[in-house]
């Protein structure tokens, strides 16, 4: 039982290569590994993961994985997930504004976000610059942080939201805290939990400051919409989050202003970590893989403007992300389902009620039968032989035939492309709504630094020498500096 407690809380801070060396033995069956408070079924196979695929929220539950890692009822205000397990409407809203609206609509926010990005990097410089004496080495990870929030904020709550700094950094501090303040519940037990939860209700503060900031605007925005369609007014058209999950409600929906609230901070909740962690990473590897600047810099120079009003295109830099993600993900495992009774898969692996279902995302990604040299890095594998061809290292036609003469996959595929071979946005009905939007703010972020600085680290050391580790979770380490050099026009 010991032996078992150890290695269990040992899963907290060597999660990735305990469930690599699980994977490793078990030769592609399923296995388990213990975390302090879930039994972690690992699956697979093609066909295990059609079967979870297939099981219904009501049997294996994403939801309630993710009320046990936010525990909302201490940390969102008792936000009632339930309604989401259940298929109810509530959720239906915040899923289509994502999927749908914000995707459909990144053609008109990515101009305004280049302009903030561009902007908000200048002034992170300058501002480092002025309370550091002059020191031009900032932290890459606290620099890409600071925009993908900027971005997040500007796309979810309204480009008004993203000047407001006040808003800005309790929205930043929200997501820290939640995370920190569900680990603390989950490690405390049961009978300590509503002391603990009242100490960090008054601790963390920053859940009260986003949600006061938003409740006014949510106020404003719902009853407009029941007055305008009675009245068969046309809706003041805001280009955000707010308002698309108040447009995609069905007629007669009675979300209240608080419900609106919390919804949108469950968006904002994931949107911003694994995020920051994949631009962090690929900038990272892009700064230990200089041979790939060239072709990338020069896609950009030509088909950013395409890119920027259609959010489609910049194909070597897409393969560039992918390539990084594979090798150093955000999470090194996906697709949570908790089991709400107990599930048994067809060769018999068997759930008990609580457990989750989960699948080894990084272990799959290093598997050589869906990955040729699974080990080295081959930023344009991804690409297809037309891209490749094209490519050109202005004064470096040795490097262009190097570059071309990688291993490449048997198809060419995109970062938001999903199947049982790569999972790090989920997988069927409950694979990430939010992917289409994530690889284009990582382009643009990617792009304004990449375009208009030189970039180099202070200490180069390999990728994942500088993460920490967190459960199953990677985060680039704080202290790793990078200087930016701004590029001539
Ligand atoms: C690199 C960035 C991101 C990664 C790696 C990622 C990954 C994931 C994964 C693995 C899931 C769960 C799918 C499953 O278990 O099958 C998920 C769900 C979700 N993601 Fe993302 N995500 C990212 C960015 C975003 C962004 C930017 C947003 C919002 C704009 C977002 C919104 C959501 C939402 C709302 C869900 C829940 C879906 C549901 O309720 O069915 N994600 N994401």
């Amino acid at each position: 039982f010991i032996h078992r407690k150890f290695k269990a809380l040992k899963f907290f801070t060597h999660g990735p290569s305990i469930i690599q060396n699980a994977f490793d033995k078990s030769r592609g069956q399923p296995f388990e590994v213990h975390a302090v408070d879930t039994r972690n079924v690992f699956i697979s196979s093609p066909q295990h993961i059609k079967e979870l695929q297939g099981a219904s929220d009501s049997v294996l539950s994403l939801y309630a994985s993710a009320r046990k890692i936010i525990q909302p009822k201490y940390t969102m205000q008792d936000f009632n997930w339930l309604d989401f397990s259940k298929g109810g409407k509530q959720g239906w809203g915040f899923l289509r504004a994502v999927r749908v609206c914000l995707t459909d609509n990144l053609p008109n926010i990515l101009p305004t976000l280049t302009t903030l990005v561009r902007a908000e990097i200048s002034n992170v410089l300058f501002k480092h610059r002025i309370d550091n004496a002059g020191a031009n080495q900032v932290s890459l990870h606290a620099l890409v942080l600071r925009l993908v929030v900027v971005s997040n904020v500007a796309a979810i709550f309204g480009p008004d939201l993203a000047q407001n700094q006040v808003f800005v950094k309790a929205a930043q501090d929200y997501i820290e805290q939640t995370i920190f303040g569900g680990e603390i519940i989950r490690f405390t037990p049961s009978w300590l939990v509503p002391t603990v939860a009242a100490i960090i209700r008054r601790v963390f503060k920053a859940q009260l400051v986003v949600y006061e900031t938003l409740l006014p605007i949510a106020e404003q925005r719902l009853p407009k919409r029941e007055i305008a369609a009675e009245m068969g007014l046309e809706m003041p058209k805001y280009n955000d989050c707010i308002q698309w999950t108040i447009d995609s409600l069905p007629r007669g929906n009675s979300l209240t202003p608080r419900l609106l609230v919390h919804e949108l901070m469950g968006i904002w909740f994931g949107s911003v970590h694994a995020l920051a962690t994949t631009i962090t990473v690929a900038i990272h590897d892009l700064c230990l893989h200089p041979e790939y600047l060239d072709p990338i810099r020069a896609e950009i120079a030509s088909h950013y403007s395409h890119f920027e009003h259609t959010a489609h295109g910049l194909p070597l830099l897409d393969s560039f992300v992918k390539e990084s993600s594979r090798l150093t993900p955000a999470e090194t495992l996906s697709t949570r389902r908790e089991a709400t009774g107990p599930f048994t898969f067809s060769d018999g692996t068997r759930l008990n009620q609580g457990d989750w279902a989960v699948t080894p995302l990084l272990a799959i990604n290093k598997l050589p039968e869906y990955y040729p040299q699974p080990g080295q890095f081959n930023g344009f594998r991804f690409v297809s032989k037309e891209v490749l061809d094209s490519i050109n290292c202005s004064h470096d036609s040795k490097n262009t035939a190097v570059l071309q003469s990688e291993a490449q996959q048997a198809k060419p595929s995109k970062l938001t492309d999903i199947d049982p071979t790569w999972l790090m946005f989920g997988i069927g009905k409950q694979s990430c709504p939010g992917r289409f939007y994530a690889s284009a703010v990582m382009k643009v972020i990617i792009s304004q630094i990449v375009a208009n600085y030189d970039c180099k680290l202070v200490d180069p050391r390999a990728t994942e020498e500088v993460m920490w580790v967190m459960r199953s979770a990677q985060v680039p380490k704080h202290g790793v500096k990078v200087v930016l050099t701004a590029m001539e026009e």
